[in-house]
């Protein structure tokens, strides 16, 4: 596409030039105010006051369900929808349902990315590994199922799963249910086709694999051990025998966290390590925390952590995880095609972008943002800023996390005057809110309250505007409700059930700072209106009318 189409006209009556911070609050929803919504426990003066008295510029927005392009309206949201319609502006399918159709079409298994691992099946062994669990946000049950049933349909032989358990978008301790569904398929699955399936290794999502943005190659390495070596400190003769052995040496261990283990026939020899001539396909359709491992598996020149063995497969992804690096080259369903995001659109139009979070959200307003696309449309109009993370923690002994600090980053850019428009993303409520730990993500939402005020005391200074809005609720319900009533659901022991997973609800957003034009105020005809209309929103803000095809913008101007 030419460059010049990308050139937007101006905003009829809105001037350009003033600085626009766009902030995101991770995981933080709007909910029932009560003593389980951590976000109205802790004490957030700045987000109150944009709220208070305020309906011309604060508001809510979906951020879950189809409104993010999920597939049912009983989907959870989650960053990379979140960031993905933040930054697009229009709704795209996302890989949960294109993964769907494709196992409901049958497609998938004739499209080129299986007929390229199904080269491996006369051989060699299918090894299919990722997030165990339905809640929908990296993986699902039912889609495993489907991939398993139709290998083996179309001629895997031999199929070997590596899990990772899940305890953060479900319930802790449900991974138990997930592994005897897994056990049950396996089962129905070698007796109705020949096929020898079995598990073959498992650990902890956040203890074993499923890091992101390189910050611990360890978690990484300590799958690729059990996985593609066969090796763990543990091992067993079943996955449910792993699971409860483990807990019972460690009460403290959970889902998220569980060590790495394989699992060993009677000779106690590994029942499947990755050799070459296999083939393997990372079954999560989400991108993040798959980026690693798919650089692991692929790339010859690997530098990250010794591999000792690097099994020459054929491997592919659910989908292909970053469009930029091509990663991996083969995948069994096409990602949503995310283009022309309002970031590509800022860089033609010469607006100059600074964006900032910590590593573990890094990607989120940039890779995410851009539609899943790694590096910068313009290194001369665009500084990306990560701030390291704490590795090896939970986020619940260091709830602060490195807010402040990102807030302090992004006054410094907004005090500067060299860029047009400011974008972070403060983690707390998220990161925190998935430890289930209720103080601690008091304490981290306050923070992240305080580092909204740093950046909005900027905002002042400057003369500028700023749009707060958050990409999925999480923080504001740490209990296990009742759909309806908002009632908690005990367990059948009368005890509370943590929630460490996102929520369905709605997000604020508020606009506001002293460039905003005081005839500018959110529409009231827009009820419905999501997280893919906050693009549209921005660009009006930076004086410009928005592309035709982008969602509609969530403010009007009105006469005085
Ligand atoms: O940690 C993650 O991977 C998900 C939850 O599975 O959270 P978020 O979408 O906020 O990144
Ligand atoms: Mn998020
Ligand atoms: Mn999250």
């Amino acid at each position: 596409m030419a460059a010049n189409s990308f050139a937007l006209p101006p905003h009829p009556k809105i001037a350009k030039g003033k600085k626009l911070a766009v902030i995101i609050l991770d995981g933080w929803g709007e909910q029932i105010d009560d003593q389980y919504n951590a976000i109205h426990v802790a004490e957030t003066p700045t987000m109150d006051s944009l709220k208070k008295g305020r309906p011309d510029t604060w508001r809510l927005v979906k951020a879950h369900g189809p409104a993010v392009g999920l597939p049912k309206d009983d989907d959870m949201g989650n960053s990379e929808v979140g960031h993905n319609a933040l930054g697009a502006g229009r709704i795209f399918e996302q890989g949960a349902g294109l993964v769907d159709s494709a196992l409901k079409t049958g497609k998938l298994f004739q499209g080129a990315g299986f007929k390229y691992v199904q080269e491996a099946f006369p051989e060699g062994t299918l090894h299919l590994i990722g997030l165990l669990s339905d809640g929908g946000v990296h993986s699902r049950l039912d889609q495993l199922q489907g991939l398993i049933k139709g290998s083996a349909e179309n001629g895997a032989k031999r199929i070997r799963v590596h899990f990772l358990t899940d305890g953060r978008d479900v319930l802790d301790g449900s991974s138990l249910y997930f592994v005897d569904e897994l056990e049950k398929t396996l089962k129905e699955v070698s007796e109705a086709t020949g096929s020898d399936c079995k598990i073959a290794s498992g650990g902890g999502r956040m203890q074993v694999t499923m890091d992101r943005y390189e910050n611990d190659w360890n978690v990484v390495k300590r799958g690729w051990d059990a996985q593609v070596l066969g090796e763990a400190p543990n091992k067993f003769k079943s996955a449910t025998e792993a699971l409860k052995k483990l807990k019972e040496a460690d009460p403290k261990v959970n889902d998220q966290y569980y060590p790495p283990f394989v699992i060993v026939d009677e000779e106690g020899k590994a029942v499947g390590p990755i050799v070459d001539g296999d083939a393997v396909v990372t079954f999560n359709f989400r991108a993040d925390r798959m980026v690693m491992l798919a650089k692991a598996l692929e790339y010859e020149n690997f530098k990250s952590f010794d591999r000792v063995r690097w099994p020459k497969i054929k491997y592919a992804g659910m989908l292909q995880y970053d469009g930029e690096l091509k990663l991996p080259a083969h995948y069994l369903v096409s990602p949503p095609e995310i283009d022309r995001t309002s970031g590509e659109y800022m860089v033609h139009n010469g607006l100059r972008t600074f964006a900032c979070s910590e590593t573990v959200k890094f990607g989120h307003v940039t890779f995410f943002w851009n539609g899943n696309r790694s590096g910068q449309f313009s290194q001369e109009l665009e500084e990306y800023v990560e701030i390291p993370s704490d590795s090896g923690i939970t986020f619940n002994v260091a709830p602060e996390m490195k807010a402040i600090l990102i807030a302090e980053k992004s006054r410094d850019a907004i005090l500067s005057g060299k860029f047009d428009t400011v974008r972070v993303n403060l983690p707390n409520g998220d990161m925190v809110g998935h430890t289930g730990d209720f103080h601690a993500t008091v304490v981290g939402c306050a923070t992240a309250d305080k580092a909204v005020k740093i950046i909005l005391d900027a905002v002042e200074q400057v003369g500028g505007i700023f749009l707060v809005t958050a990409d999925h609720g999480n923080a504001e319900d740490m209990v296990k409700r009742n759909p309806k009533t908002f009632e908690p659901v005990l367990d059948k022991n009368g005890q509370l059930q943590i929630l460490t997973s996102h929520t369905c609800a709605p997000v604020p957003i508020a606009i506001g700072g002293p460039g905003l034009p005081e005839n500018v105020r959110f529409r009231r005809d827009l009820p419905s209106g999501g997280l893919a209309n906050v693009a549209a929103t921005t660009l009006n803000l930076l004086g410009f009318e928005a592309p035709a095809d982008y969602e509609p913008s969530l403010i009007e101007v009105f006469d005085a």
